[in-house]
């Protein structure tokens, strides 16, 4: 999918969250790092329509994510720092269903939507259970199931790895692996971006470095100052 953001900024009061912004994104795998409060979720937000620019656009495919809110929101999946949050239901199975059910699906195209996504990610055998009876890594996989299941083009991760031992990191980062989907990774965790063709570095609400991961890293770590 192709991302544009032309001129687009994003204030909250006076605050500048995200200065204004025009680039255009169409790689399957976009890294997005920088310091705590710098404007990575801030530019998540705008391209997920779950914030509107207070100036400027911001368009997918040529849908304008203000005036074209639903079409333009239906192209993407966000998947929050806190999945747990985001299932909404208390099974994950009935989870995973809402989004095919909302479309007005017959019962039997929701179960066989429900039952693929489940299989996609190998948590079949997690349909039953109730969110809190899951690890951090497979609510991460939850979450990316009920999303996907709604056939997202352009899945974002907001700090997808954040506080996953290194067997459920290894899993969540598999799976991003995976994803025929176009994938957004908001992280920290360097190492999971580090392979990627194009990684965005935000400092103080503006982009400062647009290029390969391991050049974005080294970036990164000049304004870090370690
Ligand atoms: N709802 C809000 N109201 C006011 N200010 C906000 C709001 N959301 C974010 N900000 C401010 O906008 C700036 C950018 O925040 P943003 O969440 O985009 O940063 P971030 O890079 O994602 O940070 P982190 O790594 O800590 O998640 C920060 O100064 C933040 O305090």
């Amino acid at each position: 999918m192709h991302i544009r953001f032309d001129q687009a900024e994003l204030r909250y009061g006076d605050r500048m969250a995200l200065h204004p912004l025009s680039l255009s994104l169409a790689e399957a795998r976009i890294g997005v790092i920088g310091l705590n409060g710098s404007g990575k979720t801030s530019f998540a937000r705008l391209i997920a329509g779950l914030a509107k620019p207070s100036s400027g656009t911001v368009t997918l495919d040529g849908l304008d994510t203000v005036a074209d809110e639903k079409a333009a929101r239906a192209k993407t999946g966000f998947i929050f720092q806190n999945p747990g949050h985001q299932i909404i239901l208390p099974v994950i199975r009935e989870d995973i269903a809402l989004g095919p059910k909302s479309r007005g699906l017959p019962a039997a195209d929701v179960d066989r939507l429900v039952e693929d996504a489940l299989a996609r990610f190998g948590i079949s055998d997690l349909a039953r259970r109730r969110p809190h009876e899951l690890s951090g890594g497979e609510l991460q996989l939850a979450a990316l199931a009920a999303v996907s299941v709604n056939r997202p083009e352009v899945v974002i991760f907001d700090e997808p790895t954040n506080q996953l031992d290194l067997k459920n990191r290894a899993t969540v980062k598999a799976a991003i692996g995976g994803l025929v989907e176009q994938a957004i990774v908001i992280s920290h965790d360097l190492e999971l971006v580090s392979d990627f063709s194009r990684v965005l570095v935000f400092h103080d609400g503006a982009l400062v470095f647009d290029g390969m991961g391991e050049q974005a890293i080294a970036r990164y770590r000049e304004i870090a100052g370690c």
